[in-house]
């Protein structure tokens, strides 16, 4: 688990780790400073001679880590140049108490120096400190250090890019690899942020969990495969890893379901049974053998014979599709699935009353999943589409709330929560996903997670993290442009039976 961490939450650890834990900030940032260096050795200790630094510094303590980026570099050999960008004499303690010592170490430090000079630029301009757009000499430093040739470095955020949301404020550094301090910033992994990052390095510098005192960040990630995935007893037969009934499908939309109840499988449901349009029977029967078949009358007896259940790809807005919605509410309490239209049906005005009636099951413990992308979020929360983008994890939080279920706001970095509790936020995948299709993948995914018995938190988050990593496999296949919602189902679970973590 990787904690991902807003500049408040940060400098509250920042704050502890000094105040409370009793480590003083200028140890913090000699630690910060010696893990930029050890950085820049590892490539460029070999060619030292040929090594030109040039460190843009602002006025806070991110220019603060540069000038001790400075310091170390040049009593190392490194030619090393520093361009102080702001007003000194509005510094910060630490920045000054830096700068001074900096005069005992042969660094330039006029206003002369030529970017185009030097091959290893250091952005130090701001830190989680950023507070507004940069713009004037602070924008004009930017633009010189991204026309610059040579190899970039941000210290902790690269500058202009805020480091809660990952937006652009003005303009922003382009870095060909950030080193971070203590947490990895979200605005580190969210876009466009990520994409100004470049390869994202976290030092320890000295802040760890001892410094949360009771306030653990309010969101996290996962970078490989150390979920908890269900138990798969050697001894069980179909009916130990779940029975999921899969509504899909209409006339036309058989697809949607062959994908969804492919995913469902690949993820290790026991017996997976298809609702969908009599017109599908054929295609389905026909794309995946392994599924039951069921028409939209045997809803009722299925509902019975379900452990689980999820409704809405495909389905379209048609009459069936919200009579069968409206069973699927009123006759289980069973968990619940719903993605695509099953949501937009929610949505619509005819829809209340049933949504309603999910908000009460839900409060009375029936697990509810919603997968909606953000067209869908917009239109359950009314909103608009770039409000949902721009608020992701808060409108997550407002859906999971109206259903007392879990959301799964899917955008390039789709948000998982629940009511109360952190927010999941997934960083496997890429834009070979961006495909018709792999939203019913991860319906089928979330499902046979569901099946296999694990919780609708888990059940969500695994299934996420699954299904970006059965992306990323696909696109090694057939690269980014040629991905397509098929190849993801198949690639699911590829690379897990080798690893330790499945048994866990
Ligand atoms: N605590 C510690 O010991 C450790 C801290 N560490 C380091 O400290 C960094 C945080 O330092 P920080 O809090 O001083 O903030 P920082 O990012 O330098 O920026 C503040 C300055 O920028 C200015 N400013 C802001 N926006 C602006 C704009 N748009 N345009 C122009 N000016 C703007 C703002 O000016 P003001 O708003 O006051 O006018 C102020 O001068 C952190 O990222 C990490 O690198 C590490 O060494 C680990 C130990
Ligand atoms: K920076």
């Amino acid at each position: 688990m990787r904690y991902l961490v807003t500049a408040q939450e940060m400098k509250q650890y920042d704050k502890n780790t000094i105040e409370y834990l009793g480590i003083p900030g200028p140890v913090l940032m000699e630690r910060a400073a010696l893990a930029a260096e050890d950085f820049l050795k590892e490539r460029f200790d070999a060619v030292k001679e040929r090594t030109k630094v040039l460190i843009f510094a602002g006025m806070g303590n991110n220019g603060g880590d540069g000038l001790a980026l400075a310091r170390l570099l040049a009593a190392d050999g490194y030619t090393v140049a520093v361009r102080l960008v702001g007003d000194p004499e509005k510094a910060t303690e630490q920045w000054k108490s830096q700068w001074q010592t900096l005069q005992h170490f042969p660094v330039k430090t006029d206003s002369n120096t030529q970017a185009d000079e030097y091959n290893v630029i250091v952005d130090a301009l701001f830190g989680v400190g950023l507070s507004r757009p940069v713009e004037g000499i602070y924008a004009e430093a930017v633009e010189e250090m991204n026309v610059a040739e040579g190899f970039k470095l941000a210290l902790d955020v690269p500058s202009g890019i805020c480091s809660d949301t990952g937006r652009v404020l003005g303009c922003a550094f382009l870095a060909d690899a950030t080193i971070t301090f203590g947490f990895c910033k979200r605005g580190l992994v969210m876009y466009p942020g990520t994409d100004y990052a470049g390869q994202v390095h976290i030092a320890n510098v000295g802040i760890g969990p001892e410094s949360f005192l009771g306030q653990s960040p309010e969101m996290y990630t996962y970078d490989s495969c150390e979920q908890h995935l269900p138990d798969r007893t050697s001894s069980g037969n179909k009916g130990t890893f779940g029975k999921a009934l899969l509504v899909a499908g209409s006339n036309g939309m058989a697809g949607a379901a062959i994908l969804a109840a492919r995913a469902a499988y690949r993820t290790g449901a026991g017996m997976v049974k298809v609702i969908t349009a009599e017109e599908n029977r054929q295609i389905l029967q026909q794309g995946i053998p392994e599924a039951l078949y069921g028409s939209c009358r045997q809803l009722s007896e299925s509902l019975e014979w379900a452990d689980v259940i999820a409704i809405g790809p495909g389905i379209g807005r048609e009459e069936q599709a919200r009579e069968c919605l409206k069973k699927v509410v009123e006759k289980s309490r069973k968990p619940l699935v719903l993605d695509a239209d099953a949501l937009n049906l929610l949505a619509e005005e005819n829809g209340k009353a049933l949504a309603e009636k999910l908000h009460t099951q839900g409060a009375e413990g029936r697990v509810i999943i919603l997968t909606p992308h953000v067209g869908e979020l917009s239109r359950l929360l009314a909103k608009t589409i770039p409000e949902c983008k721009k608020e992701l994890p808060e409108c997550g939080r407002e859906l999971a709330e109206r259903f007392h279920g879990v959301a799964v706001a899917k955008d390039a970095r789709t948000i998982v929560c629940k009511e109360q509790g952190e927010f999941y936020l997934n960083t496997t995948g890429n834009s070979g996903m961006a495909t018709a299709g792999s939203g019913d993948v991860l319906t089928g995914v979330i499902l046979g997670l569901l099946a296999q018995g694990m919780n609708a938190i888990d059940a969500a988050v695994n299934g996420v993290y699954l299904h970006g990593r059965a992306g990323e496999l696909a696109a090694k296949l057939h690269t980014e442009y040629g991905v397509m919602a098929g190849d993801i189902a198949d690639c699911l679970m590829k690379d897990y039976d080798e690893k330790e973590s499945v048994k866990k």
